[in-house]
């Protein structure tokens, strides 16, 4: 059978617990928004295709609990992520001082070729924001991150965002002379049917 798409790429969403993960997940393969907090145990994902550069590219997104008694969970899926998403709530200045932490976390367990993205969610709370759009740039800046406000309310910048990430992880996976994720061999279809996370909790 003739494969749907070009490429496989897994992607992961990161941050403190209730900053919007699923939420902006939910937006972007559901085009749903659900306002109760169930926060997510350990782990759970969902599949998005999109057509970026003429590529069919079919995402795998895995998002993490934000919950710090996850956290052994959830560091197993950063090695296998080609692209991350640091997510902050705009209205939180302490989930914005925590991406730091998260940053580090990022370079000690993910690949070297990992790109990543700062999202600042719950953009459609302006009266409630405590951190700045000159923050978010400034910190995405000194780490040479792209970096967006977004809003899973909204549906402000998701589209957007995941388009401008499977740019950045085609590009960094053409200039990598070892990797496999645009060659042939790289039989992707397996890789879709595997019953990876068990922790099947997503509130959508
Ligand atoms: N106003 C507003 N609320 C949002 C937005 N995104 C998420 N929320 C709300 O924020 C709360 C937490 O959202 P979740 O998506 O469950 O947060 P999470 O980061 O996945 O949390 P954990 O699973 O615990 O890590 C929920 O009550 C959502 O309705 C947004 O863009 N705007």
């Amino acid at each position: 059978m003739a494969k749907q798409y070009d490429v496989l790429f897994r992607l992961l969403l990161l941050g403190d617990s209730g900053v919007g993960k699923t939420c902006l997940l939910c937006r972007l393969t559901d085009n749903e928004f659900l306002s109760p907090h169930i926060s997510t145990i350990g782990v759970d994902f969902k599949m998005k295709t999109l057509e970026v550069n003429g590529f069919k590219v079919r995402i795998q997104i895995w998002d993490t609990a934000g919950q710090e008694r996850y956290q052994t969970i959830t560091k197993q899926y950063y090695r296998r992520a080609q692209g991350i998403f640091l997510v902050y709530d705009i209205t939180s200045s302490l989930s914005f001082q925590h991406i730091m932490k998260w940053i580090s976390e990022v370079d000690e367990y993910a690949p070297h070729i990992v790109q990543k993205i700062l999202i600042g969610n719950k953009h459609d709370e302006e009266h409630r924001r405590q951190v700045t759009t000159e923050q978010g740039n400034k910190l995405a800046k000194s780490y040479g991150m792209d970096f967006f406000e977004a809003s899973a309310f909204t549906n402000y910048n998701i589209t957007e965002a995941f388009t401008r990430m499977t740019e950045l992880v085609l590009e960094a996976n053409r200039k990598e002379p070892d990797s496999t994720l645009l060659s042939d061999n790289n039989d992707l279809s397996t890789t879709e049917t595997e019953q990876e996370p068990d922790y099947n909790t997503c509130s959508c």
